[in-house]
């Protein structure tokens, strides 16, 4: 059996930034516990509270975001963190190196259902500011509070799986991710289909021709609503997942932030030997301005999101 600890010793990573998903790690066991007993504790529903997207907070993001501070103050390598639930960036007195952006609660819709949920995290130089690219992340990684909880990170050259014991260790459980070049499983939320540009329509008419198309070959579709779930299946299994700008989003730069949900699942699917992009360009290139910025997201099996890029390359 090959723990956390035993796997992050083995990798030649700095000590300090293996602390950082030590301590990511162990927020999410802590995240895991409360979500488990939720409907139980009464900490389900509506907190009220907008976050500053405009969306409704639940008590759970809440929650899991004060959790995950709670963890980053008492590891000082870590000097700022970034968060979904928090207006500003919060700088801690101290000379920690990494900066961590996190999604503390991804898919929260689907929390009132138990449908998987998760936390995603980047891990950046604290000392090159807020506003890095994708491709400067240090490590990323997320936690899928599902059947089983699972970690998956990265450090880069490798995407690994843990599962969360009875002992409350995570163990190795896949060494080495690696997304199917093919597939033909796509993740869409198709009841936007009206706001789409035309790259996207083109890309879902042919998979829905399947085999009578110029696909040639009969898709299928799967879309849970947690990116943390859909991203998942598709590091496992292969697939492709958009998220692409449209008439609605398009003041806004698109759906989901940059930062702490396209970055850090955009480097774990480039480990795992996948591709991401916008549409025109590699998600991991895009120059944030905004630490909440919103982006929009093409990731999966390299061949698939091809087909993507060729449709944006037409016009
Ligand atoms: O239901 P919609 O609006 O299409 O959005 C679904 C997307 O929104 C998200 O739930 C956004 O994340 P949060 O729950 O962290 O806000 C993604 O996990 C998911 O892919
Ligand atoms: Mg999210
Ligand atoms: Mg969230």
């Amino acid at each position: 059996m090959t723990t956390l600890p035993d796997w992050l010793a083995a990798q030649s990573v700095d000590a300090k930034l293996a602390s950082v998903m030590t301590t990511m790690a162990a927020a999410s066991i802590e995240i895991a516990a409360v979500l488990r007993l939720a409907a139980i504790t009464g900490q389900t529903g509506l907190a009220g509270h907008t976050n500053v997207q405009g969306e409704d907070q639940k008590p759970l993001d809440i929650i899991s975001n004060d959790i995950v501070l709670q963890h980053i103050r008492q590891n000082p390598a870590i000097s700022v963190l970034v968060s979904e639930e928090l207006d500003e960036p919060v700088h801690i007195e101290n000379q920690g190196a990494y900066l961590v952006a996190t999604d503390p609660l991804d898919g929260s819709s689907n929390l009132d259902v138990n449908v998987t949920v998760g936390t995603i995290f980047s891990i950046l130089d604290a000392r090159k500011g807020l506003l890095q690219p994708g491709s400067a992340q240090l490590g990323a990684g997320y936690a899928a509070y599902g059947p089983a909880t699972s970690l998956v990170i990265t450090f880069g050259p490798v995407a690994a799986v843990f599962t969360l014991n009875d002992d409350g260790e995570f163990v190795l459980t896949t060494e080495q991710l690696s997304v199917p070049q093919a597939s033909a499983e796509y993740a869409i939320n198709t009841a936007r289909e009206r706001f789409w540009d035309a790259a996207t329509k083109g890309y879902v008419a042919e998979s829905v021709a399947g085999e009578t198309g110029p696909a040639g070959k009969r898709h299928n579709m799967r879309w849970i609503g947690s990116m943390v779930a859909d991203v998942h299946r598709i590091l496992v299994r292969g697939g492709i997942f958009l998220y692409p700008l449209d008439s609605e989003t398009i003041s806004k730069g698109g759906r989901l932030r940059l930062l702490y949900e396209a970055n850090p699942m955009a480097l774990l699917v480039a480990a795992a030997g996948g591709r991401s992009t916008t549409g025109r360009q590699s998600v991991l290139d895009v120059v944030p301005t905004d630490i909440h910025q919103r982006v929009p997201v093409v990731l999966g099996s390299a061949e698939e999101v091809a087909r993507v890029e060729a449709w944006y390359a037409k016009g």
